[in-house]
């Protein structure tokens, strides 16, 4: 069983993790079957504490899973999105909304396996911890696709493990985009940031 498994068959069993992201104390609810069970993900904590969002952002954040990324920014900006395939992680990134008290924000979960159910918007950011183990192809769809829902001047924020082919990332970034910066290298993970211009 994968953790992007869009229906996780193994048997629930809740733990409860606290965080401090962003100088917040943050609460999160996870489950078996969904990534980063337990412990919030190194790769996520590099990446939330590295972006660089606005009040008037919409942002996305991709492949959600109980919610890390879109909670700890959700008071700092316009709109989130948060989308993931994994139906338990929705779940738990809806309940983590509530046990955040963030529930007078504007924010969203929405199933979608990629970007299909929130093309309705145009973002300022899409940030992710992309599902490397689903393979480069959907890496290089979550790259291309994402510049059409970008605003101009919105950029794509991403983490990836060095060794997972950041590098090859960067590239194929920087052939879509045109531009590609490294943000941030810490811990083995690298934060890759492209810009719509
Ligand atoms: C590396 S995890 C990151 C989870 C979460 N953002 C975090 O940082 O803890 C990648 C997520 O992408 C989701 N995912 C995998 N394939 C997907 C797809 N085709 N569409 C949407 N989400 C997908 C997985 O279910 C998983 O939750």
């Amino acid at each position: 069983m994968h953790y992007f498994s869009e229906k996780p068959t193994t048997k629930s069993d809740v733990k409860i993790v606290e965080d401090i992201l962003r100088g917040k104390k943050l609460k999160f609810k996870t489950d078996s079957g969904v990534f980063s069970y337990g412990k919030v993900d190194k790769g996520t904590k590099i990446l939330v504490e590295n972006v660089v969002v606005d009040k008037d952002d919409d942002i996305l954040d991709l492949g959600c899973g109980y919610g890390v990324i879109g909670i700890a920014l959700a008071d700092e900006v316009k709109s989130t999105t948060m989308a993931d395939i994994n139906r338990r992680a929705i779940k738990l990134a809806k309940e983590n909304i509530k046990l955040n008290n963030l529930d007078n924000y504007d924010i969203r979960v929405v199933h979608s396996d990629l970007y299909e159910n929130v093309k309705d918007r145009k973002y300022n950011k899409i940030i992710t911890n992309p599902p490397i183990r689903a393979g480069k192809e959907v890496l290089h769809r979550i790259i291309e696709e994402g510049k059409e829902l970008l605003k101009d001047n919105g950029e794509i924020w991403v983490v990836i493990q060095t060794k997972q082919g950041a590098k090859s990332l960067a590239k194929y970034m920087k052939d879509v985009f045109g531009n590609v910066e490294t943000v941030t290298i810490k811990g083995g993970y690298r934060v890759l940031k492209s810009k719509k211009l």
